[in-house]
């Protein structure tokens, strides 16, 4: 039986990635190409994509793949597909710049991923390399003593403020309440008055990230955060007044096109903006990214926030991780760099350094959000770190706010159950719209499956029985939905959560929050959905919620990584419920979410 035949017996391939084969094996019997080992590769690059990866490494099949065979011998696939009309290898001479595959290395892809990969590094570099025209730091020293009381090599926050004075591409890394939002904040305000004190026009911002919830997270913080600054002596209320106080989806920001995976803004229609601050970028995928950056035009600016350690984003890419791996810690500076900083920072740590982003990342360390019921910090550090015993040992004395339930594998039964299903009761009482999208953010079972008993499908189905009946109407007064795809034409994007009420007249409307408050849709209407009572950590991501329940498998498996455990714990604002065993937090965080991508090496090389 051929390698192709026996993945298809096992069910490891997808009805698409089948096809793609096929019609290889097709067209390659005219011309006598169809070695059964390029079509299997063909089939898994094409799996790659749907597993989160940029594309198929030929040493490491089992990335993509379960099946018990036995798979090629990675230097002999690879001469297989050197040879093969239907893959190009830019190493050699390109003689099929029309093939479907692309081989570089031990990696293949399909060509529309690799000229992603291609392009994202290349208007990367291209940002990267712009200079803003910073002018004289010294006058702007006054200001930023007064934002950075106490600037100097320790405070990240004020370093990452100076760079990003002299730097188009900045990322500014750090987890849950490190201050990104605060920090970007006064970057921003520094550049509006160092507009207004060379006498130009204030520059044009724009804020957006991945999900519309985040997007009204980023958006909320950095209206707080120029809450705090506008009455503090130093700082003109018109400096404030010149920032933005919304943010958009990305996809808003690049404007959709309905039925096009284009967008609006491109490289020849790019971004009417002088900066752009992207909020959650680890949640960005290849795709998204690579048409984001194409559209900065040329000498604006491009921040991206995010927090490497969470989960990468679903679809295919890592890019967050890619470009800080390209970019180093960050601790050292360039010394031309370091020199200019001097007026803003005092003397900093310098290395020569030739790779392409050195100097334009800084990491966040310290964490000021820790509300007082919730000691948080020690246990995500744990997980972030993969220490288990540690972890475990956190767990199991007890931090402030977080509680273990150790081999508890089904928090719908038993002591948990009534204190789960009552705040969701309280949301079936209210009736206004923004009274239950608020009450919807409370509380969240959190799993690391989709499918299952354990799955949020039907953990949620449970929850749904006992909230409303078996015999319910499936849209019940106080549902939580989550919507599943993105729909430009509704303006729900994958991730948005919404709730159902009923009128006067009983008619549901599902409520969601827009950036002019709750807008309304009758179910029937609404993109595709699920429930949102239970959901998977996945889903989770870019939103928080005051209680957080996580609960892990009854057995290993595959999804499970410190990433996912990491993101699920850090969802959590006031208080923490963890479900599992200790085996399976063992398993959980030995294993990283690992992703192909070739994306790092592009911006080293
Ligand atoms: N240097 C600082 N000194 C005191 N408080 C700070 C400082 N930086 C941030 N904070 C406070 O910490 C909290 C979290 O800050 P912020 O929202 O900027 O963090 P974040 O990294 O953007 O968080 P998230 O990852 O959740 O988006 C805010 O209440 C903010 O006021």
């Amino acid at each position: 039986m051929s390698l192709l035949d026996a993945l298809l017996r096992q069910g490891a391939l997808r009805p698409v990635d089948h096809a793609l084969a096929q019609s290889l094996r097709r067209l390659g019997r005219e011309v006598d190409d169809a070695d059964d080992r390029v079509l299997v590769a063909a089939a898994l690059a094409s799996s790659a994509i749907a597993h989160g990866h940029a594309g198929l490494h030929l040493s490491r099949p089992q990335l993509v793949c379960d099946a018990q065979v036995e798979w090629p011998d990675a230097a002999q696939w690879r001469d297989a597909l050197e040879v093969s009309r239907w893959v190009a290898s830019p190493a050699r001479d390109d003689a099929s710049p029309q093939a479907p595959l692309v081989l570089e290395g031990d990696l293949l892809y399909l060509r529309r991923y690799r000229e992603y990969e291609r392009r994202l590094a290349l208007h990367l570099r291209r940002i990267a390399a712009s200079s803003p025209d910073a002018g004289d730091l010294s006058g702007l020293a006054p200001l930023f003593a007064v934002l950075f009381p106490n600037a100097g090599d320790s405070d990240r926050q004020a370093r990452a403020a100076a760079l990003a004075l002299l730097r188009s591409l900045l990322l500014v890394t750090g987890g849950p309440g490190t201050g990104k939002t605060t920090t970007i904040t006064r970057v921003l305000l520094l550049l509006v008055a160092q507009a207004a004190l060379g006498g130009r026009p204030a520059p044009r911002i724009a804020l957006a990230a991945p999900t519309g919830r985040a997007a009204e997270r980023m958006a909320e913080s950095l209206r707080a955060a120029i809450a705090s600054l506008r009455d503090v002596p130093g700082i003109d209320a018109a400096w404030c007044d010149a920032l933005p106080s919304s943010a958009s989806t990305l996809h808003r920001l690049l404007g959709t096109i309905p039925d096009s995976p284009r967008f609006r803004h491109d490289a020849d229609h790019p971004l009417p903006y002088d900066a752009v601050v992207v909020d959650e970028a680890s949640m960005v995928d290849l795709p998204l990214m690579c048409k984001l950056v194409e559209a900065v035009p040329d000498g604006a600016r491009l921040i991206l926030l995010g927090d490497r350690d969470q989960l990468p984003s679903v679809e295919a890419g890592d890019v967050l991780a890619a470009i800080t791996d390209a970019a180093g810690e960050g601790d050292a500076l360039p010394p031309d760099l370091a020199r200019a900083l001097k007026p803003l920072l005092g003397a900093l740590p310098e290395r020569e350094d030739g790779s392409v982003l050195a100097g334009h990342r800084v990491q966040l360390q310290r964490g000021y959000r820790q509300a007082q019921s919730l000691e948080l910090a020690p246990l995500a550090d744990a997980l972030r770190r993969g220490d288990a015993d540690r972890a475990t040992t956190l767990l199991r004395d007890g931090l402030a706010g977080v509680h273990f339930h150790e081999d508890v594998s089904d928090p719908l039964s038993g002591a948990s159950r009534e204190t789960l299903l009552a705040s969701w009761r309280a949301s079936m009482s209210l009736q206004d719209p923004a009274d239950a999208l608020r009450q919807a953010q409370t509380v969240r079972l959190l799993t690391a499956l989709r499918e299952g008993a354990q799955g949020a499908g039907a953990l949620n189905q449970r929850i749904e029985d006992a909230l409303a009946g078996v015999q319910r109407d499936p849209y019940f007064h106080g549902r939580l939905l989550l919507v599943t795809e993105n729909s430009y034409r509704h303006g729900l994007f994958n991730g948005d959560i919404g709730v159902v009420q009923r009128d006067a007249a009983g008619v549901p409307v599902a409520w969601f929050a827009g950036s002019d408050g709750v807008r309304g849709f009758h179910p029937a209407s609404l993109p595709a959905h699920t429930g949102a009572f239970a959901m998977t950590v996945h889903k989770a991501q870019g939103s928080e919620f005051d209680t957080v329940w996580l609960l892990l498998p009854k057995q290993d498996a595959r999804t499970l990584s410190r990433e996912l455990l990491y993101t699920g714990v850090t969802r959590a604002r006031r208080e923490l419920h963890v479900c599992a065993s200790e085996a399976v937090l063992h398993a959980a965080l030995a294993r990283h979410a690992q992703r192909v991508s070739g994306l790092a090496s592009r911006l080293r090389d």
